[in-house]
């Protein structure tokens, strides 16, 4: 199989970062009395200790404004069944939270009916990098549900994990209770 090389256009950036799968969440936060949120795909854990994570609004957003002025934010990580969830806080409309379920965090910030995890952060540091920001946000409170396999985003288009063919090691447990302080997990 060849390995080819292209221009880095915007058509290209997009085709081949697409090749990199993650899950999806909803960004969300409140001016103290509007619910504001967005979709997103550029979240990571960041640090343990203390516990960080990052995410990346663009320039353009109209919810980061919000959330960085009350200085908090709740990430809500979508199930495979919220695919709509995702349709809806992926493009711009007046009220994004017409019709959806949804109870505050300890922040005030929505945590979406359905979610599979929720973490509930407060805005820790802001850095520019190009047409988007990094925000990095200090985990305060987070919360799970179980059950549910999550919604993926991989080439452009929605997906699942698929049936799962084989089941967990069955040392599984041990391998993670088992890791070295080193080890990056
Ligand atoms: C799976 C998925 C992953 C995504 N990941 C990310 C991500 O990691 N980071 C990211 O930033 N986005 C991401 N998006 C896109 C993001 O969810 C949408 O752009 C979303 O609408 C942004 O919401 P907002 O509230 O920030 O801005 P909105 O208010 O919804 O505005 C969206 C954009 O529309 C334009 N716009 C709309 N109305 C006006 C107006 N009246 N005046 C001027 N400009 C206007 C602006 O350019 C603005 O950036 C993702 C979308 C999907 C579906
Ligand atoms: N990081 C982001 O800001 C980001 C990520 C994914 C999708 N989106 C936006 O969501 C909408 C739906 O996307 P689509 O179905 O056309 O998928 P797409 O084909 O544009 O996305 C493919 C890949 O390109 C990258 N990408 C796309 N837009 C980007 C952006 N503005 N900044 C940085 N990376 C970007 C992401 O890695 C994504 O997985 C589009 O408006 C897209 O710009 C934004």
């Amino acid at each position: 199989m060849s390995v080819e090389q292209v221009a880095v256009d915007q058509a290209a950036f997009r085709r081949v970062l697409g090749h990199f799968g993650t899950g999806v969440v909803v960004i969300t936060g409140s001016d103290g009395a509007q619910p504001v949120g967005f979709a997103c795909q550029s979240f990571a854990a960041l640090s343990l200790d203390p516990p960080l994570v990052l995410f990346c609004p663009a320039r353009t957003s109209r919810s980061w404004p919000v959330l960085e002025r009350s200085g908090w934010f709740c990430v809500n990580v979508l199930s495979e069944s919220q695919q709509s969830v995702s349709t809806v806080f992926g493009r711009s409309a007046p009220d994004k939270f017409a019709g959806v379920r949804w109870r505050p965090a300890p922040s005030g910030a929505p945590v979406l009916d359905g979610v599979l995890a929720w973490i509930d952060c407060s805005v820790a540091a802001v850095h520019g990098a190009g047409d988007h920001y990094i925000v990095v946000g200090r985990v305060e409170t987070l919360g799970e549900t179980t059950g549910e396999r999550p919604l993926l985003f991989y080439r452009g288009a929605y997906a699942g994990l698929g049936p799962t063919s084989q089941p967990p090691p069955p040392d599984l447990d041990a391998f993670l209770t088992g890791l070295h302080p080193d080890d990056w997990m």
